[in-house]
């Protein structure tokens, strides 16, 4: 679905150079279960946000079904993001003023679309919100939010969601509703990538991609 060739990234911060990623080739299955694992500055996000088109490679490539995105313009990336991606963050990035079901209806209004009530009670429903769908997120649990959070990145259909550490602000018990939400979502088809640094949940899962150093270790 995704493949990333000799992909590196440099951040430049004043003099200090960052080398971020150093050389990343690495397939992304359709279907698949995948968690990304590795020390903290290893690079993982930085590969995240790669994946996902949010950021761009200083040297490589990326491909989506073949097709490489080099030299895309932002529109054209924004709409591939739209149509393909979806993404889940650790710190939930829900809009406060909002009702939960207005957050989960929010990228449709983004692509001017009426939200449709069925399908935003669907998804809610999925994620176990039903009963919570008029509450503002400061009325919500951390693992409500996560929730919240994963039925907004479903609304467009994605074919992939990437998570960044979706349990890292969660207890165990909810951290263990949130990858059963994502593993119940990857068996209906949906491709999982997932940064995580929980090992037992990483150990749940189809592959393990550890990063080391800016570069895949195994
Ligand atoms: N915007 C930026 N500008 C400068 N340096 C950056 C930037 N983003 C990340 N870095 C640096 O790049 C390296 C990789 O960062 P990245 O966030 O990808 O690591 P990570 O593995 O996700 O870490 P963590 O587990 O702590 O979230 C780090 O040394 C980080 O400080």
């Amino acid at each position: 679905m995704i493949r990333l060739q000799k992909v590196e990234k440099i951040y430049r911060r004043g003099a200090e150079t960052v080398r971020a990623l150093r050389g990343v080739d690495l397939e992304i299955h359709s279907g698949e279960f995948a968690a990304v694992t590795g020390p903290s500055g290893a690079g993982k996000t930085t590969l995240l946000h790669i994946v996902g088109c949010l950021d761009t490679p200083g040297r490589g490539e990326v491909l989506f079904d073949g097709v490489s995105v080099d030299g895309w313009t932002d529109k054209k990336l924004t709409r591939l993001r739209r149509e393909k991606i979806g993404f889940v963050f650790q710190q939930f990035y829900l809009i406060p003023g909002l009702s939960v079901a207005d957050n989960i209806a929010l990228p449709l209004l983004f692509r001017k679309q009426k939200p449709d009530k069925d399908r935003i009670a669907t998804l809610a429903r999925m994620v176990g919100l039903e009963n919570r769908t008029r509450h503002v997120p400061a009325a919500l649990s951390g693992g409500e939010m996560q929730r919240t959070a994963i039925a907004r990145a479903l609304v467009n259909r994605p074919e992939i969601i990437l998570a960044d550490e979706p349990t890292g602000n969660l207890d165990s018990k909810n951290s263990e509703k949130i990858f059963d939400i994502l593993k119940g979502l990857n068996r209906s088809g949906l491709t999982v990538l997932m940064i995580t640094h929980n090992a037992n949940l990483a150990a749940r899962a189809d592959r393990i991609i550890r990063i080391k150093d800016g570069m895949v270790e195994a």
